[in-house]
């Protein structure tokens, strides 16, 4: 916090209120609803999807008793509290192929993981516990009765509600339902995004690049983010400025989406078409956020869509998409937003920044020596510098009111990525 870290903002414009982006990002979740349709999918095509009415059970899971362990069935009673037990050995249980059976007071079954418990037995001793000699069965003293068993409906009983209509179905959910023997599940329709770039500097993929032109590269992370929430993604391309292209490329979006994202043409250069068509076409609200990057919105209405006009900066795509774009989309699919958990961790250098705006900084974090958290910046924290994007895995979150922190400060982090 030394004078030195207080750069004057160059997006600094005090005379303007600025929506807080809690305030921002509720009113944007307020302003949506989640979209009607749904369609039964086997499950190999339900990643991902969101569960469109409630999971309920049809079987106990397990659904029988059976054992934890290899080992001995075994009745508890027979077990003695402090010596040896002797026991006869009179059959097998293997998973899939039960003891046909009863185990009498004296008798033992070898028993495998998943076996069936057979008849009259209560209790599994492992076999590392167990000595065999012929056909007699020696348990060494402290074997607790009724021990290695799983229980019928242990973790599912039949009639259960398992999972609640807008549940995201990733692995374990899927897992969950396959283990219920159900081969399909009913999901809400996938939500379609339609997305393009506008701008006459800017130039597709593979052509050459002529004096002021860049490469069209917010469709690709747009691309990518949207593919990786589950929607289904409408890449309408780059779209020349001019008014009637523009006015084409909103009418073609909003016939065909639930939501329409684009980025650049939301701050306050000359006025270029995206602007006036909006304003034009549908009702959209041009808002400035305290936050860096991702300043300038636009957020409205397209016809039946959802529009969200990003900032074109690179990084401010990324970041207003993940703080307000995705858990819009989120509610509009049905389910609830989940953004991931804010952690604190010690920064290993120096963060610079000046007082007025939330910043998302891009940092990488890691395990410290000491087990507590440690992250550092990933290199220059301008909107257009995407590498620092690129090499981090998390944003470091500094209040609007900090003037930069320290090295050994602790901050506030936020990871980009869960557990597939
Ligand atoms: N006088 C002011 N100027 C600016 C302000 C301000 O408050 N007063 N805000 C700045 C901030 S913050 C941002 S963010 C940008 C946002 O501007 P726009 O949303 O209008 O975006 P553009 O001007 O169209 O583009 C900004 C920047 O991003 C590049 N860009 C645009 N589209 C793409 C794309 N598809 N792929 C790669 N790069 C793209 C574009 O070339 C510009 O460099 O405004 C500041 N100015
Ligand atoms: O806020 Mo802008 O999005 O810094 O570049």
């Amino acid at each position: 916090m030394t004078a030195s870290n207080q750069d004057p903002d160059p997006c600094a414009t005090p005379e303007q209120k600025l929506l807080s982006v809690e305030e921002a990002r509720q009113r944007i979740l307020d302003a949506v609803a989640p979209v009607t349709g749904d369609e039964v999918l086997p499950l190999r095509s339900a990643l991902g999807r969101v569960l469109a009415e409630p999971l309920h059970a049809g079987i106990d899971v397990p659904g029988f008793a059976n054992s934890a362990m290899d080992g001995y069935a075994v009745r508890g009673a027979d077990l003695a509290p402090d010596g040896t037990t002797e026991l006869q050995l009179t059959g097998q249980a293997m998973a899939g192929a039960p003891f046909a059976g009863q185990v009498e007071a004296g008798q033992a079954v070898r028993i495998m993981t998943g076996a069936v418990l057979p008849e009259g037995a209560d209790t599994v001793v492992m076999q590392e516990r167990v000595e065999v000699d012929g056909d007699r069965v020696r348990i060494g003293a402290g074997q607790k009765a009724g021990a290695n068993v799983r229980h019928p409906g242990e973790d599912i009983r039949a009639g259960e509600r398992v999972l609640e209509a807008g549940t995201r179905l990733l692995p374990p959910q899927l897992g969950v339902i396959a283990s219920l023997g159900q081969a399909e599940a009913r999901v809400r329709r996938r939500l379609r995004v339609a997305f393009f770039s506008t701008g006459d500097e800017l130039v597709g993929l593979g052509r050459p690049l002529g004096p002021g032109q860049i490469y069209d590269s917010n469709r690709y992370s747009l691309h990518a983010m949207l593919t990786r929430l589950g929607v289904e993604v409408i890449d309408l391309g780059v779209i020349p400025d001019t008014r009637e292209a523009v006015r084409a490329a909103f009418t073609d979006a909003a016939a065909q989406a639930d939501a329409v994202i684009t980025s650049g043409g939301v701050s306050v250069g000359e006025a270029d078409y995206v602007k006036e068509t909006l304003e034009a076409m549908g009702e959209v609200d041009f808002w400035r956020i305290a936050m860096k990057p991702g300043k300038p919105l636009a957020i409205g209405r397209l016809g039946g869509a959802r529009f969200f006009g990003l900032p074109g900066n690179p990084v401010s795509v990324m970041a207003t998409f993940y703080q307000f774009t995705q858990p819009a989309l989120e509610k509009m699919m049905g389910t609830t937003p989940s953004p991931p958990p804010l952690l604190q961790a010690r920064t290993a250098a120096p963060l610079k920044k000046s007082p007025g705006r939330l910043e998302f900084q891009r940092g990488w974090m890691e395990s410290a020596e000491d087990g507590g958290l440690q992250v550092r910046p990933t290199g220059g924290q301008g909107s257009h510098l995407m590498t620092s994007m690129s090499r981090a895995n998390c944003f470091i979150i500094l209040p609007a009111e900090s003037n930069g922190v320290e090295a050994g400060e602790t901050v506030q982090v936020q990871p980009f990525a869960g557990l597939v």
